[in-house]
């Protein structure tokens, strides 16, 4: 049984018309108001445990649908179940259900030491104290929030400040995980303890997660399946690496040759054979037909070579494809 089910779901907001100026603000207040659809029939469930990247370009719907997966925005139209519960008719059950992370804005109450929060936290929801310091322990592993439980929000790092957030988003041990750009701004071993974390979690107590990020390694590392919208639409919803091989169906294998040896004899069968400006040989081939292996190997038993390596679609790439599929 699917753990989010979404159907039809629209969101519009009503924005007053106004060019900047002098009293814009002002004038904001009697202005006509035009429609704006920030979510335009969006459908799809997600099954428990599943781990779904929820991606677009930037004011494509994705906070506003996640807002509504949340329960903090009523829809125009169209129904959400998150385990069989309405998120904005039963707040109270459905946040049992979910735990929530946004990247730019903090849960946590600012002025005190992450350990209150904490506590807060296991309080609301009831959370035993044995539970709660086997909690602690295990998020810690991973997190390592011991070495700043005593110290107030406002006082930790981004990076320690996001991992409170997590460990205070999973405390009460939800089916579902929202995460709205949490490695936004992180640096590199701090957003890879986050998704470690994620991953983790998933793993072992199947926790469901949807996240929005632009950061392709959160993409690469944590989502098998992609729903991409595009204008409040949706535009793919399927695996990360259909989504590669239908948008960009060549791999390229870039070959630099050793000194002296000949360029020319760098070739393979089923390959286009392409000599760059830095001297390297691009072997530009389609995994249907023959593999990275298969060219490495020819390539590689007429010439010597000095270096090799094979570029993967990026995922970049893929995204801009999309959206100028959708515009045709
Ligand atoms: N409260 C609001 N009032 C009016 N318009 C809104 C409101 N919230 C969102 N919008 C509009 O809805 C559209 C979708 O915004 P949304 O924040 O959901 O996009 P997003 O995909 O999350 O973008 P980003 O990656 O920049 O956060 C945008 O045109 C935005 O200006």
């Amino acid at each position: 049984m699917p753990m989010i089910e979404v159907s039809g779901l629209v969101k519009e907001f009503r924005k007053p018309q106004v060019t900047a100026g002098r009293l814009a603000g002002v004038r904001q207040l009697w202005a006509p108001r035009r429609v704006v659809r920030a979510v335009d029939q969006v459908s799809f469930s997600v099954d428990r445990g599943e781990m779904v990247g929820y991606l677009g370009a930037n004011g494509a719907g994705k906070s506003t649908t996640i807002k509504m997966l949340t329960g903090i925005v009523v829809p125009t139209s169209g129904t959400v179940r998150v385990d069989g519960v309405v998120p904005w008719a039963h707040r109270r059950k459905h946040a049992h259900n979910i735990g929530v992370v946004f990247g730019q804005k903090t849960q946590l109450w600012f002025d005190l030491p992450l350990r209150v929060s904490l506590e807060t936290i296991r309080d609301l929801y009831r959370v035993g104290p044995a539970e709660y310091a086997a909690r602690i322990d295990e998020f810690d592993e991973v997190l390592q929030i011991k070495d700043f439980l005593d110290t107030p929000i406002r006082s930790l790092s981004l990076g320690q400040r996001m991992r409170g957030d997590l460990a205070g988003a999973m405390l009460h041990r939800p089916q579902v995980l929202y995460l709205d750009e949490p490695t936004v701004g992180l640096d590199v071993v701090a957003k890879q303890a986050l998704r470690d974390f994620i991953a983790e979690q998933n793993r072992v107590h199947a926790t469901t997660v949807m996240i929005t990020t632009h950061d392709m390694d959160d993409i690469e590392q944590l989502c098998r399946r992609i729903v991409m919208i595009d204008s409040g639409r949706v535009v793919y919803d399927g695996d990360l690496k259909t989504l590669k091989r239908r948008y960009l169906p060549f791999r390229e294998v870039v070959i630099t040759p050793a000194e002296g040896a000949d360029p020319t004899s760098v070739r393979a069968e089923h390959a286009d054979r392409t000599e760059n400006s830095d001297g390297t040989i691009s072997l530009r081939f389609d995994p249907e037909r023959t593999s990275a292996a298969a060219v490495i190997a020819q390539a590689t038993s007429v010439a010597e070579i000095a270096d090799l390596h094979v570029n993967e679609p990026q995922l970049e790439d893929v995204v801009r494809l999309i959206y100028a599929e959708a515009e045709r």
